[in-house]
């Protein structure tokens, strides 16, 4: 198979070098035509993985018409403030039976709520459109830890393409047919990586970490289901899998800039000292924005909005959160309405026993 990464960061590389070794013919396009160079005789991408020894059969190139030429999959490694341009860019040489597959986690900034996905149909006329995402930190893969992603896509050829061309010993591809879901998992959990590596830095313990976890999967399949996605999307690799990996590892670039801030450091210069693209920090305020148009609780996004852009303090934030409501556990199990309405009727007949911060 002809396969054209776009995007020369440390994710594209990784996947990049997957595919060689199963054997597909690789190009991998990055604007930056001196690092193309550099990877082509060396075979390290020294500015995103310089410890990683690429996949030799890899071609990388700053030119991006040589790179798409005659590709069959075309995977977009590029982050969601660049993805729209560049994919205009590549729109002319993808055709309807070309694969398309974002890896990107994020939301287009704008009025409109965009998907990676979405953007990928409304740019370029191919019919198998797909997104993967999973926990899946470049570095580690690049490693060659063992590791799984998801492939979603309504398509099932498209499913099972990438699957063949993807796995090898160590990195695995399952496969979903809710691309909503699976692309809302990778671009909701880094505001709450964000949120826990802020926790770490301020010392708090294993249980915080526990509750902060959980309650953000709550929000985040509250948000998805809001939009059409399944609930039970969060249950696998892209929801709660990646949701564990991010908000436990500084590998995380999202935990690494909830860390600095945790630390003191102003949220600019956190983002300068990481020098990478934490997509966190754009998604928060656009889910916070979209979340109350819609109606949707989002209690941990909004304060992590409330630290990152209106100059609440940390520990301030993490007080009234624990006087917010308490709603259901699960609300696919007992719904988060009927918890309110029984706390309403029992405050009216024990007033005295009642917090006066409960809803
Ligand atoms: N890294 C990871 O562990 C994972 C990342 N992802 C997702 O993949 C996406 C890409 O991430 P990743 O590879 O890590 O990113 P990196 O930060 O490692 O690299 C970003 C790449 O995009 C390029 N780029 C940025 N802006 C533009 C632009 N305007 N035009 C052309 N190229 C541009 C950069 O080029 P230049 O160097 O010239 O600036 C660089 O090659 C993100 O959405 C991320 O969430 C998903 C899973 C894992
Ligand atoms: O998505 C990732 C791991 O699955 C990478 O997370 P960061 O973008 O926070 O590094």
């Amino acid at each position: 198979m002809r396969v054209a990464v776009l995007g020369g960061g440390s994710f594209g590389t990784a996947l990049a070098s997957i595919a060689a070794t199963r054997g597909a013919r690789v190009r991998q396009w990055m604007r930056d035509a001196d690092l193309a160079s550099r990877i082509n005789e060396r075979h390290v991408n020294d500015r995103y993985l310089p410890d990683f020894l690429m996949n030799p059969s890899v071609e990388a190139s700053a030119d991006m018409d040589l790179v798409l030429d005659g590709a069959e999959l075309v995977l977009v490694a590029i982050p969601s403030g660049a993805f729209r341009a560049v994919v205009r860019q590549a729109a002319p040489q993808i055709t309807r039976d070309t694969l398309l597959v974002s890896t990107t986690k994020g939301i287009e900034a704008g009025d409109e709520f965009h998907l990676m996905s979405q953007i990928l149909e409304e740019e370029t006329v191919s019919r198998h459109i797909g997104v993967l995402s999973g926990p899946n930190l470049a570095a580690e893969i690049a490693a060659g830890h063992l590791s799984a992603s998801v492939i979603a896509s309504d398509d099932e050829m498209t499913r099972a393409r990438i699957q063949q061309v993807l796995s090898c010993d160590h990195f695995r591809v399952y496969a979903s047919n809710d691309r909503f879901g699976v692309e809302l998992g990778g671009a909701l959990k880094n505001i709450y990586a964000i949120a826990v590596g802020m926790a770490a830095a301020l010392g708090m313990g294993e249980n915080t970490r526990s509750m902060l976890m959980t309650r953000a999967l709550a929000e985040m399949s509250r948000f998805a289901v809001a939009r059409g996605a399944s609930p039970m999307t969060f249950l696998g690799l892209a929801g709660i899998g990646d949701l564990i990996v991010t908000c436990s590892s500084s590998l995380s670039r999202n935990y690494r800039v909830g860390y600095a801030i945790g630390e003191g450091r102003s949220l600019d210069e956190a983002v300068e000292a990481l020098g990478q693209v934490a997509e966190g920090v754009n998604t928060v305020h656009l889910i916070v924005e979209r979340a109350r148009r819609d109606g949707v609780y989002m209690p941990l996004a909004v304060a992590l909005h409330q630290v990152l852009f209106e100059g609440v303090d940390p520990h301030e934030m993490a007080l009234s959160l624990m006087r917010s409501e308490q709603g259901s556990d699960v609300e696919f199990t007992l719904p988060r309405e009927a918890v309110l309405d029984a706390q309403r009727r029992a405050a009216r007949t024990n007033p005295q026993d009642s917090r006066d911060t409960l809803t």
